[in-house]
């Protein structure tokens, strides 16, 4: 299957962009111990992700590769072990431009310590900085899928979800961690860090009972 080429430069961009935003995400605590993976579409065909194993708080752009959308490497390296979860949504989605994942502390007690297929986040303002969200008076409802190292299968089961019209802005695995995704890396992180301040905002409203 041909490929179309993507830009030298744009990878470049993307890497030195991906280096930066998890070196920022690592000083959140929410990547721990070489957790989470980043990526940004290039174009139709190809990603930039990070590479498997990484350190995300000394992530550097030699730390990222390029995939295709079937998320085959292209050229040496291994990269992420959940690549098939961002192609997933860059293959369904034409206007995702950026997809973050991450392993806090909140996202894995949530979906540990409570069996519910679902996190709902309601009635918090911080829900405007998600894509769309024009008011505190909304509902957010996150699926929480069972961890599995069968990425392929995952990906297959985020699919089934949003053909159900689930997982709208981001999606929870359980004792894992989150996935969000935008059309750029800016409204990723801006989205990212909203969910990740409202989880550990649901985590303690739920401690205190
Ligand atoms: C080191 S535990 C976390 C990993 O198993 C995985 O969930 C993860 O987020 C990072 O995998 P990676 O292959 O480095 O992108
Ligand atoms: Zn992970």
């Amino acid at each position: 299957m041909s490929h179309r080429p993507y830009s030298t430069s744009a990878y470049r961009e993307a890497a030195r962009a991906l280096a930066a935003i998890g070196r920022r995400i690592y000083g959140q605590g929410w990547s721990p111990a070489t957790s989470s993976n980043y990526s940004l579409r290039l174009n139709e065909d190809h990603a930039a992700i990070t590479r498997s194993g990484r350190d995300k708080g000394l992530l550097e752009e030699t730390d990222i590769m390029v995939v295709d959308m079937e998320g085959a490497a292209v050229g040496d390296g291994k990269p992420s072990a959940e690549t098939l979860l961002h192609t997933q949504l860059y293959r369904r989605l034409p206007d995702c431009g950026a997809v973050l994942h991450t392993h806090s502390h909140a996202s894995t007690v949530l979906t540990m310590h409570w069996p519910a297929d679902h996190i709902t986040l309601e009635g918090y303002e911080l829900l405007k900085a998600l894509d769309g969200v024009q008011t505190h008076d909304t509902r957010l409802t996150i699926p929480v899928f069972e961890n599995s190292q069968d990425i392929a299968a995952l990906a297959a089961e985020v699919d089934r979800a949003m053909d159900a019209g689930d997982a709208g802005h981001a999606y929870l695995i359980r004792g894992h961690g989150l996935y969000t995704w935008a059309a750029d890396i800016g409204a990723c992180y801006r989205q990212l860090e909203a969910l990740e301040t409202l989880l550990a905002v649901e985590l303690d409203r739920r401690r205190l009972g």
